[in-house]
Order: C-alpha cells, then sequence, then structure tokens
C-alpha cells in the first residue's frame, strides 16, 4: 500500500440481459483479477471440448453455467486495479442486494455504470434504475451502449446516437448532467480497455478511460459531525469504546460528544485505527474512540455519535421520498416494515401516503392514494417505532437514506426530506 491509490466504488446497473455480468466479467478478466485456478481449470475444459483458442466467452459462459446452478462464483475479488484508482463493484454476479448495501453505508456507490444495450435500447429498469441512482444520490455515471457487436448492421454509429439520445431524455428529466456515453461490445472487448477497430467513428474515450476520468469524492468534512455506531466496547483500562466510521464532519479528542437517540453525552479522551492512535478522525476512517462519562449499556449500535453543540436529529416522524423496488402485495397506511438506516434497524410505520409522483417529471400523480405497488415513486409520512436518528437529506445525505425491508428483502428505498423532531 506504499502508493495510496483513492477508492472507488462503482455499481453496474442496467435492464435484465443488457449485459452487467459480461461487463464485470470483461473488466476483471482483463484486469487479470478472475481466479487463476478458475481460468485453468476452464482452460482444461476448453481443450478437451477440442476448443483451439480460449477465450473470455468460455469464462463468462461457464461462469453463468455455474450461477444458474446456484454455485458460489469464484470471481474471487470483485476488485481491480488501474493506474489511477482502486476499484471495488458492488453488485457483482450473483450478488442482488446492493440497494440495501448501498444505503447502509456497507458499499456506498461512488459512481454507477448503467449498460443499456444498443439493440434493445431503454427498457422498463433502465429508468427504474436511472431514477434508484438519483434517489439513492450515487455522485456520477457512465453510460455504455452495449451489444454493438450485435446492432444491424454490427457496429453502427446511427444505431449508437439513437439510443444515446434515448438515454440523454431519461437522464435530463431526473436531473443528471453531463453524463458520458461509450460504445462497447462486453463480449467482444471493443472500448473495453481498448479503442475498438470496430468502431473507427467513435473518437471518444474507452470504458477504461471513463472510469479514470471519475472524480474523487469529496471528503464532506464542512458537515456535522455524525458517527453511527458499529458496535460497542468495554476495555479494560481504556473504558467505553463505541466503533463506527465516520460519515461526516471531524472528529477530535478533546471533542465533546452527544449519543443519539441515547441521550448520552461524554468527552473523546483517545482516538485509534487499525490499533494506531490518532489525533483526529475523517469521514471514510473507521475508528475505535474512548469516550469518558459514558458506559457500555448506555449506548448501542444504531446511536450516531454528533458534537454535543450539534447532535443527531431525533425524529419523531419523517417524510420521505420512496421507490417501491419489490413488494407482492401494496403498501397501505399501517404497514409497518422494517427501516435500515445507517446502523439503526427500526421498525417504522406508514402513516400517511401523501402522495405519489410522476418519475419523468416530478410532478404529483396522485393525491393521498389508497396503497402503493411495486414501480410507484412517493412522497410518504413515516413514524419510527422506536426512537432513531434520521437527518434531511439536502443537510446530511449520509445520514438520510435507507432501505426498506420486508420478508427477508429490500421492498423500498427512499431519502428523508424533511424531519419532525423529537424533543427529548
Ligand atoms: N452480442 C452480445 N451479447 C452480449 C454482450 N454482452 C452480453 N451479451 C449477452 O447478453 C446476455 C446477458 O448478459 P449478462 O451479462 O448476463 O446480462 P446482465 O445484465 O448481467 O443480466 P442479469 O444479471 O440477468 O440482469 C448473455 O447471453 C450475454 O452473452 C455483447 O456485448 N454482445
Amino acid at each position: 500500500m506504499a502508493d495510496k491509490k483513492p477508492h472507488m466504488n462503482i455499481v453496474f446497473i442496467g435492464h435484465v440481459d443488457h449485459g452487467k455480468s459480461t461487463t464485470v466479467g470483461r473488466l476483471l478478466y482483463e484486469h487479470g483479477e478472475i481466479d487463476q485456478r478458475v481460468i485453468d481449470q476452464y482452460r482444461q475444459e476448453a481443450e478437451k471440448l477440442g476448443k483451439s483458442t480460449f477465450e473470455f466467452a468460455f469464462v463468462m459462459d461457464r461462469l453463468k453455467e455455474e450461477r444458474e446452478r446456484g454455485l458460489t462464483i469464484d470471481v474471487a475479488h470483485r476488485k481491480f486495479e488501474t493506474d489511477k484508482y482502486y476499484f471495488t463493484i458492488i453488485d457483482a454476479p450473483g450478488h442482488r442486494d446492493f440497494v440495501k448495501n448501498m444505503i447502509t453505508g456497507t458499499s456506498q456507490a461512488d459512481a454507477a455504470v448503467l449498460i443499456v444495450a444498443a439493440p434493445e435500447g431503454v427498457m422498463e429498469q433502465t429508468k427504474e434504475h436511472i431514477f434508484l441512482a438519483r434517489t439513492l444520490g450515487v455522485p456520477q455515471m457512465i453510460v455504455a451502449i452495449n451489444k454493438m457487436d450485435a446492432t444491424k448492421p454490427p457496429y453502427d454509429e446511427k444505431r449508437f446516437n439513437e439510443v444515446k439520445e434515448q438515454v440523454e431524455k431519461l437522464l435530463a428529466a431526473v436531473g443528471w448532467k453531463d453524463v458520458p456515453f461509450v460504445p462497447i461490445s462486453a463480449y467482444k472487448g471493443d472500448n473495453i480497455m481498448k479503442k475498438s477497430e470496430n468502431m473507427p467513428w467513435w473518437k471518444g474515450p474507452t470504458l477504461l478511460e471513463l472510469l479514470n476520468n471519475l472524480k474523487v469524492p469529496p471528503k464532506p468534512t464542512d458537515k456535522p459531525l455524525r458517527i453511527p455506531v458499529q458496535d460497542v466496547y468495554s476495555i479494560t483500562g481504556i473504558g467505553t469504546v463505541p466503533v463506527g466510521r465516520v460519515e461526516t464532519g471531524v472528529l477530535k479528542v478533546g471533542d465533546k460528544v452527544t449519543f443519539m437517540p441515547a441521550n448520552k453525552s461524554g468527552e473523546v479522551k483517545s482516538i485509534e485505527m487499525h490499533h494506531e492512535p490518532m489525533k483526529e478522525a475523517y469521514p471514510g476512517d473507521n475508528i475505535g474512540f474512548n469516550v469518558r462519562g459514558i458506559g457500555k449499556k448506555d449506548i448501542k449500535r444504531g446511536d450516531v455519535c454528533g458534537h454535543t453543540s450539534n447532535p443527531p436529529t431525533v425524529a419523531k416522524s419523517f417524510i420521505a421520498q420512496i421507490v417501491v423496488l419489490n413488494h407482492p402485495s401494496v403498501i397501505a397506511p399501517g404497514y409497518t416494515p422494517v427501516f435500515h438506516a445507517h446502523t439503526a434497524q427500526i421498525a417504522c410505520r406508514f402513516e400517511e401516503l401523501i402522495k405519489t409522483l410522476d418519475p419523468r417529471t416530478g410532478q404529483t400523480k396522485q393525491d393521498h392514494p389508497d396503497f402503493l405497488k411495486t414501480g410507484d415513486i412517493a412522497m410518504v409520512k413515516i413514524v419510527p417505532t422506536r426512537p432513531m436518528v434520521i437527518e434531511p437529506v439536502k443537510e446530511i445525505p449520509q445520514l438520510g437514506r435507507f432501505a426498506v425491508r420486508d420478508m427477508g428483502q429490500t421492498v423500498a428505498a427512499g431519502q428523508c426530506i424533511e424531519v419532525e423532531k423529537k424533543t427529548l
């Protein structure tokens, strides 16, 4: 880790079968990131089958077969490294519940790569995912128009421009600006790592160049301090040590801090990261910090630490914008699933369905609908059944997003627009 390249979390989105897995597979394969044992095994199989040349396509087909048979895939790491960044891929093949992971902070995406197949063009999930990326606060996007080898005629510039125009309209409608495009064939490897000879008309960058052009997300040091508590330890000779990741702001030794909703305050005596003491901690740092004046039993996972002068907001209720991703029936007032926000998991009641929105325009579609169903975007009033910290996404985006889980899946995702504060 001598040269510390910045880290980027990227997520691949797009309509089913438009080629997310193939694009990810191609990137990992060309960066030498598919486990050598897997490649060796496949090479042997290819030879047995009398295939003289061993190709990427063979790897992908085998991975797909394994996935369909429900086997664990040994695309060992979902990571690759360019000369500029370390990339981690969220939602690599077989990894479905990225929405929850993105929201709860285990893997907030720094950028999304939207895959749209050129022959098919924009489809239902293309629209949905563009909106979702916006709602989840993904800050940057790249659009790869895939399967260029399969347009009629192949590698057709005209078809690329048609699909690009369709996608640009959707992006503009939800407020995405300056999103770069690239025509690719994940299957054949065109414009992924090197410029395609099949598309001499394309003068723009390759997918790899676009990935390298992404901007390092600025650290939110100017926001109020917020550290969601992951765990609390009691260490002999030291005292109470909460552990968590600094989401926003700066923590310094000597600071007076308050944990909410516990409403307990103390003073920071020491901070540690990777067993090294430090004087200050910044956004992204995973730290343990000793707080004098607080016992282990006083606070727990799901509490949030902030400065006593500007403590985390505890909600009596909040107004949220949500998108219903996957609900088997309908959501009606009174529905009380579990909300996952930062490290908290709290049952919350849908108190009021204020209105549904048109995803294209953001205009009201229906006031006070009787219920919400999969695909709906809505403004709702939510009441937590226990005290819960949540912040308006405009003020502290990192603490304003949530996933709604029920029956083992993410049924909705959203962001907090406005909080009615609870007085403690
Ligand atoms: N001709 C052509 N076919 C492609 C290309 N990329 C992917 N495909 C094919 O399209 C199909 C779907 O590709 P996947 O990568 O599994 O698509 P996906 O978007 O990950 O699909 P899900 O994971 O099911 O959502 C497969 O049969 C691929 O071989 C491409 O560049 N050209």
